[in-house]
């Protein structure tokens, strides 16, 4: 049925704020992390679940061998998205608390947050790197 009536305003006529912003990706980053927990669990008990399935180990001798490099960089990913979140995380327990809830101290945590954050992934792509090309978890 065509009804021909103007919308009601949504999302898109809003212009996207930083503490939206920072809000979305916390959620995003949260339930992201909440999945390679899960994906990592399964991956290691996999292992229990298969001990007479040799395909299973040479899926996972194939994904670990040829296909390094997507294991590598979701393991970075990973790291980026706690970086983030856990940056994040600490303003918001800051805010539990009562502190900097004022809007121009809301911003200014924003930024700080995010060069933390910024510096913690830093941190541990040199860690990466000098770990002579392992994860060095
Ligand atoms: C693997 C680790 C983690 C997972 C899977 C995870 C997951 C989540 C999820 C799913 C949410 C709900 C987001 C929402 O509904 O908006 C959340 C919120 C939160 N997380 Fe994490 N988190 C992790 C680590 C951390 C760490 C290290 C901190 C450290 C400060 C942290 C602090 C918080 C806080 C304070 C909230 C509540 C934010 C609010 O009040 O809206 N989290 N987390």
């Amino acid at each position: 049925m065509k009804i021909n009536r103007p919308l009601s305003p949504h999302l898109t006529i809003y212009k996207p704020q930083l503490t939206s912003t920072f809000s979305i990706f916390h959620r995003i980053s949260g339930a992201f992390l909440a999945t390679m927990v899960l994906f990592s669990i399964f991956s290691f008990k996999i292992g229990d679940l298969s001990l007479t399935f040799y395909h299973f180990y040479q899926y996972f001798f194939l994904l670990t061998f040829y296909l390094n490099w997507v294991i590598i960089s979701l393991v970075n990913f990973t790291l980026l998205a706690l970086c983030y979140h856990m940056s994040n995380g600490v303003r918001h327990l800051l805010w539990d608390s009562g502190l900097f809830l004022e809007l121009s101290k809301v911003y200014t945590s924003g930024i700080i947050m995010l060069f933390c954050a910024a510096f913690l992934a830093l941190f541990n792509i040199i860690r990466q790197h000098w770990s002579n090309g392992q994860i060095p978890y």
